[in-house]
């Protein structure tokens, strides 16, 4: 029996569309990311357990976890049927990587179960495969940090998929889930299809500006650039008040507040732990549109996905 966690993950990053994507965990030590645990078995089955299970496809095969063991039978030439549990730990559509978390989790799951011995590129292309299976089209924001840890830079050439690049290690990264779910597929489709000389020249300066950053360790001039041109703009009315929000949260102390991923979460970037606490407690009383949403104060995760059993 083998058993592993993958953590959420924060794509884009507020400047870096589908280029940037970091790992987080919450500073409680609570897990935030799904679990598969694989165990032999004489008949295939899938077992759905924790809190969001229930907003998983009810047909097994539409299970990405189902997708994840059909391309492993196809590595071995052979059908061998497992026993897989997946427990949904994340809200399904919630810009957090949930998909990217279950694919991650079962992918390196059963390189191990099935002792393939497949190296972290070829399993990174198979996370790949799978997560533009969900949802519309092939991005690593996801899938590469919730694997390999870290701010995961993605490069896409040749053999190289991603790779870890510095963060600035005393950020606090606010995350709060309304409790509504928005389709990545959706989101990605409402974006346009074409864009300005000066929006592409503006989007390259940011994301260039805040590389040099990191590298220069210039954590003001990271921030002033933190900004995205290519979705954000475009996803802002698909949420209910980020505009209200993020200004309460800069009013807090907050250094910034961007949509993870492809929304509906947030997140906010506090360089003091009680600024961090202050902006938990405010969005949980103004952002949260049930009680199924959730605010955790994260920090970058460097491990990513781990084996936990
Ligand atoms: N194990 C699984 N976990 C999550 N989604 C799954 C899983 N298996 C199948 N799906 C399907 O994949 C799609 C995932 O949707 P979507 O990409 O919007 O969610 P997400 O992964 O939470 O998004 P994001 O990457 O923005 O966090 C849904 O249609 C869902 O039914
Ligand atoms: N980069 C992807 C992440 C999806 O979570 C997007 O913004 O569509």
């Amino acid at each position: 029996m083998i058993k592993i966690y993958a953590p959420a993950s924060i794509g884009n990053l507020g400047v870096g569309f589908d280029l940037l994507g970091a790992a987080i965990s919450p500073i409680d030590h609570n897990f935030l990311g799904d679990c598969i645990t694989v165990c032999s078995s004489k008949i295939f089955n899938i077992i759905n357990t924790g809190e969001f299970s229930t907003q998983l496809p009810n047909n097994m095969h539409k299970n990405i976890v189902y997708q994840t063991w059909k391309i492993f039978c196809k590595i071995i030439q052979k059908k061998i049927p497992v026993k897989i549990i997946l427990e949904k730990n994340m809200p399904i559509g919630s810009g957090l990587g949930s998909s990217a978390s279950s694919i991650v989790a079962s992918t390196v799951a059963l390189n191990i179960f099935f002792k393939t011995n497949l190296k972290k590129q070829k399993l990174l292309k198979i996370m790949g495969k799978l997560e533009g299976l969900v949802s519309g089209s092939i991005h690593y924001d996801n899938v590469a940090p919730s694997f390999l840890g870290g701010t995961q830079l993605i490069i896409q050439e040749k053999n190289i998929i991603s790779q870890k690049i510095p963060m600035f290690e005393n950020w606090f990264w606010v995350i709060a889930w309304p409790g509504s779910q928005l389709s990545t597929v959706i989101s990605r489709d409402i974006l346009p299809k074409k864009y300005t000389r000066k929006t592409c020249v503006q989007q390259n300066k940011n994301i260039a500006t805040f590389m040099h950053a990191i590298y220069t360790n210039q954590k003001e001039l990271a921030l002033q650039v933190m900004n995205d041109l290519i979705a954000e703009p475009y996803r802002i009315p698909l949420l209910k008040n980020f505009d209200v929000t993020k200004k309460n949260l800069l009013k807090l102390g907050a250094r910034t507040c961007h949509i993870s991923g492809s929304g509906p979460t947030i997140f906010s970037i506090c360089d003091d732990y009680e600024v961090a606490k202050t902006s938990e407690t405010w969005l949980k009383k103004n952002f949260l549109q049930n009680k199924k949403g959730f605010v955790h104060i994260c920090k970058i995760d460097n491990y990513g996905s781990k084996q936990v059993r």
